[in-house]
């Protein structure tokens, strides 16, 4: 090829520096603009020179589509793109948060809550599973350090010690591939068709608002920014990661998205892109839109590179050429962001390869990978009580026994277990794809022999009269996402709390809690024999029996405080007042049998 962008020969800053020079101001704002799948066509991308299209939270090309199905619309977007005159191949994300797991059949992994170790493997596992479809770029990891249980989003939190979360972040190398030795720091890195963009996100705060209301206002001192929130963005961008995206929430009451300084004067050392959340411009203004003009302009001359918009890409393109034009936006800016996006293009070589080939589809959902899943569910546990003294510990159960009943809304439903961003947005209760639940899992396990007698929310008369040798419970929290899980109370939502009471007073119980988070357990404790923290364990449930029954030995720790009393909110390790009910870094260990 004598046309230097088209030559993967020539050096990347000579390939960007070329075709930004052939490219017109509607081709460069075009690379700046996001749009969701359900607004995309090839002739869209064509007539509009889309940069990138996403799939928001369950936006699917069919109702559990195949790879197969996600391999030829991701394909149909790209033709569009290459047919435009310069033909620059377009980037599609999605929100690969504990798998790939808008897709159906996925490989579900536990949520970042329970994710205490295997994060590369599982980096690398979520990579192939999102290549599996076709798709290059994954909104992970969200290293948010979630200071208040009550915010919706605290099972996308690794931990409320920036030091746990700093060491998550290699989760990227994963994702993206390890940066080659000794290589520039702060520099955007893809190492192949195996592996994805990955995006660090939500920049900067987005775990610290106040009382833990989502996309709310973060109180905090410079320093408290800087040494909560902010540090595993230096080791994100020292591992080469591609994306940061910005967060919904205020510091100090200035929006994320409108914060130049934090955003062009401090994160922008790097050369990766910046990209926006869902309609996070139109939400720079109260009420949202409410000037959309103004949004683009402060979100943009901020620093954001891409916008995702991502429904009226029209409105958008058109205001930030006015804008442009009249000289609002200077061209130096949307130069930056061009070639931040046209960096991370050609670092991860999406010119020579820019269409999915089927031979990955395989990847989605492989035993290889669900025996990962499982690993990292055993791992994520934590024993919070074991018996009323370590000589007569509850835990492992055992296999052989006369009869056990297992209980509770969350023991068989694969959807319970894998919690918010499965699926569906929000999730959802019921049998939406395909995995092991905590109840077959522990029928796998058990002795044959041992009757295994499941009854969802069975009555204390039943319970007593049947003469169960011990009762695994399980229960928790619904499935939910973002705004939709701020709860002020952090009650187990009845029927579960019912079922708990009334099993554990008639039986010798293992309290099995399926939640994103800690929530109110303490005025039950006297009555549980046995209680454990799964978090959301995902799709492989086989990892809770592995732990329960001995195969292997409990080994987790929290990763957050377990508050006392919901009053005591906030209260974090560190806190001058620390008064918990289980403290950060607690957990009991078995041994395995
Ligand atoms: O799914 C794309 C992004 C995701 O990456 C971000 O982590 C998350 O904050 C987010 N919220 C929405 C979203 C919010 C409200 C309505 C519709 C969609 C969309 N998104």
């Amino acid at each position: 090829e004598n046309i230097i962008y088209k030559d993967p020969k020539q050096p990347i800053n000579h390939r960007i520096k070329d075709l930004m020079n052939r490219m017109t101001l509607e081709e460069k704002i075009g690379q700046m603009t996001q749009i969701d799948r359900s607004v995309a066509s090839a002739e869209v991308m064509k007539n509009y020179f889309i940069g990138s299209v996403l799939s928001g939270g369950g936006s699917v090309p069919a109702p559990q589509a195949s790879p197969e199905t996600w391999i030829d619309m991701v394909n149909d977007f790209q033709k569009g793109s290459l047919s435009t005159r310069l033909g620059i191949p377009m980037i599609y994300g999605i929100d690969a948060v504990h798998g790939n797991n808008n897709v159906y059949k996925a490989t579900i992994f536990p949520h970042n809550i329970g994710l205490g170790a295997t994060r590369q493997k599982i980096g690398a596992a979520t990579a192939r599973e999102v290549r599996a479809t076709g798709i290059q770029y994954a909104f992970a990891p969200c290293i948010a350090v979630c200071r208040d249980p009550r915010w919706g989003r605290c099972y996308e939190s690794y931990s409320e010690d920036p030091n746990v979360v700093r060491s998550m972040t290699e989760l990227i190398p994963g994702l993206q591939g390890d940066i080659p030795p000794n290589s520039r720091k702060g520099v955007p890195y893809v190492a192949g068709q195996e592996k994805v963009v990955a995006c660090a996100k939500h920049y900067v705060g987005d775990g610290g608002t106040t009382e833990g209301i989502n996309e709310n206002n973060t109180v905090a001192s410079r320093h408290e920014l800087l040494s909560i929130h902010m540090p595993a963005y230096y080791d994100s961008i020292i591992k080469g990661v591609s994306t940061v995206m910005i967060s919904y929430s205020s510091w100090n009451g200035i929006k994320m998205h409108a914060d130049h300084d934090l955003i062009t004067g401090f994160l922008k050392k790097h050369s990766g892109f910046v990209i926006s959340d869902w309609q996070g411009i139109d939400r720079i203004t109260s009420p949202p839109h409410a000037n959309y003009t103004y949004s683009i302009l402060a979100g943009v001359n901020a620093g954001i590179d891409m916008i995702m918009v991502p429904y009226n890409y029209t409105e958008f393109i058109d205001g930030l050429t006015f804008l442009v034009k009249n000289n609002f936006v200077p061209m130096s800016r949307i130069d930056d962001a061009v070639k931040r996006i046209l960096r991370v293009k050609f670092t991860m070589g999406l010119f020579e390869h820019p269409l999915a080939d089927y031979s990955m589809a395989k990847y989605l959902g492989t035993q290889e990978h669900r025996e990962l899943a499982r690993e990292a569910v055993r791992k994520s546990l934590v024993v919070l009580k074991n018996g009323e003294s370590a000589d007569e510990p509850v835990l492992p159960l055992p296999k052989k026994t006369s009869k056990i009943l297992v209980a509770g809304t969350h023991a068989d439903d694969i959807g319970n277990q894998c919690g918010g961003w499965t699926i569906e947005w929000h999730g959802k209760s019921g049998n939406i794809t395909a995995g092991t639940t905590i109840l077959t899992a522990v029928k796998n396990t058990v002795d044959p022999k041992t009757e295994v007698v499941f009854n969802e929310n069975p009555d204390p008369g039943y319970v007593k009269s049947n003469n169960f040798s011990y009762a695994i419970v399980v229960v928790g929290e619904l499935p939910y996402s973002e705004t939709f899980g701020d709860n002020l109370n952090l009650t187990i939502p009845d029927p579960g709390l019912s079922i708990m009471t009334n099993v554990c007073a008639s039986v010798k119980c293992v309290v099995v809690l399926i939640t994103g988070r800690p929530v109110v357990i303490q005025p039950y404790l006297v009555q549980i024999d046995a209680l454990v923290a799964a978090w959301l364990p995902g799709s492989e449930g086989q990892g809770v029996a592995d732990v329960l029954f001995g195969d292997y030995g409990f080994t987790g720790k929290l990763p957050r405080t377990w508050f006392r009393t919901i009053d005591q909110l906030p209260m974090n390790v560190g806190d001058r007042h620390y008064d918990p009910l289980f403290e950060f870094g607690y957990g009991l260990t078995t041994q395995p049998v």
